[in-house]
């Protein structure tokens, strides 16, 4: 399977209609659209279970967080609306817990994902049936918009990343498989790396934020502020978010979606005093650097958003230490939109409603791909006078 692999997701960065969207301000603006209409469903479903139990009540955001994530995704990349994406999203979903309750000695012999274990078959099912629900969607996905704004830049609404792949499926001779491969391993990674990682991020976000009540209460006043008098937000709004970001960055530090980073040393090579022969995968465990007091600090366990105020790179040392959305040319391609997607939830969120910690919450971070909570994310949640 493919999941940020040394030879996946080249795509982003090769293909013409990815460059196409190079004008990632007018492209991030659409986005923003976008994510406010994604974020309407999820704000109107709690108003109604707070309309209902007198302003107050538990919610699992956890889970409508990820629906919200999903249909981002599936509006920006899939040109669906989340009920068409919702069956592909499903079974990735199964895919991915059924993987990470695979046995370990998968991941020390290339052999063992051949045997016919009954956890094997499963994942071998789900594989079939998800490649089959990207081909349909594939071949079906044709049907853009496109718009030229005001400063004659061409950007879609729908579709791009779909036609995209599809493009760079014919275009990506080095690819090691068919290109209905080609498809159905970087829709995969569009959907772990642009959807899970931020459901979970905003997640994390709003357990700390419940936890901690005065960053609550400055991200709220921040997100207040900014919005006074606008109809509705635009990326220049999200621009002077200075909490908010750092609530986001503080938040990825301790609680990094993706903790591993892999590579493949393509020759022999030198690392250190360290000989590492062509061939070998090293996998560069990022949650741990995030949380070396030797960079950090002896607090470096704890929340404190404000070891961001001069920038990611003033915060630590040395710098790239840093790296949430990983490093060098294969860095994240999804990183401002990430950003984006993250403070306009927070934004709507915010300004809504106040949260604080549930007694049924049990701290039990799960790396399963993504670190997400083990045993879900109930909190409080109260509607705002
Ligand atoms: C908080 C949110 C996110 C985090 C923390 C995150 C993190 C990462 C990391 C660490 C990598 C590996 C980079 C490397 O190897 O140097 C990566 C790759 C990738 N991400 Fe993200 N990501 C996020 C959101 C997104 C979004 C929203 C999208 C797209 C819609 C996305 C698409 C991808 C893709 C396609 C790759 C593979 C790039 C390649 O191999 O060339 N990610 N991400």
């Amino acid at each position: 399977m493919a999941l940020y692999g040394p030879m996946r997701g080249r795509l982003l960065h090769q293909s013409s209609s990815w460059r196409r969207l190079s004008c990632m301000e007018c492209y991030l603006q659409v986005m923003v659209g976008l994510i406010v209409e994604a974020s309407v469903p999820l704000l109107e479903a709690w108003e109604s279970m707070l309309d209902n139990s007198g302003g107050s009540r538990e919610i699992d955001v956890d889970d409508y967080l990820r629906s919200f994530s999903a249909d981002v995704i599936a509006r920006a990349c899939f040109g669906s609306d989340f009920a068409t994406g919702q069956e592909i999203f499903c079974k990735l979903r199964q895919l991915q817990k059924a993987i990470s309750q695979q046995d370990t000695l998968v991941g020390l012999s290339g052999l063992w994902k051949y045997l016919p274990t009954k956890r094997n078959k499963e994942i071998g099912e789900l594989e079939r049936e998800v490649r089959l629900l990207i081909l349909d969607i594939a071949s079906r996905g044709s049907s853009s918009s496109n718009n030229n704004n005001k400063n004659g830049c061409m950007h879609t609404t729908h579709d791009d990343l779909l036609r995209s792949i599809v493009d760079g499926a014919h275009q990506c001779p080095s690819y090691p498989g068919t290109a209905e491969d080609f498809i159905v391993d970087n829709c995969k990674n569009i959907y772990f790396g642009g959807h899970e990682t931020t459901a979970v991020t905003a997640t994390w976000c709003l357990m700390l934020l419940a936890t901690h009540p005065a960053w609550q209460d400055r991200a709220r006043a921040e997100a207040l502020e900014a919005c006074r008098g606008c109809t509705s937000i635009d990326f220049e709004i999200l621009r002077r978010l200075k909490t908010i970001t750092m609530v986001i960055q503080e938040t990825i530090r301790l609680y990094s979606p993706a903790s591993l980073m892999m590579r493949e040393a393509l020759t022999d090579v030198k690392l250190g005093g360290l000989k590492v022969p062509q061939g070998t995968i090293i996998q560069i465990a990022i949650a741990v650097q995030h949380l070396d007091r030797d960079v950090w600090g002896q607090d470096a366990g704890e929340f404190r958003p404000d070891r961001f105020a001069n920038g990611a790179v003033a915060a630590c040392k040395p710098t790239h230490m840093y790296m949430p959305f990983g490093h060098g040319p294969r860095i994240c391609p999804g990183q401002h939109l990430a950003m984006v997607k993250l403070k306009v939830v927070l934004v709507r969120l915010l300004s809504k409603f106040a949260f604080s910690p549930s007694p049924r919450y049990q701290h039990a971070p799960l790396f399963r791909l993504t670190v997400e909570p083990g045993f879900g994310m109930p909190l409080v949640v109260t509607r705002l006078p």
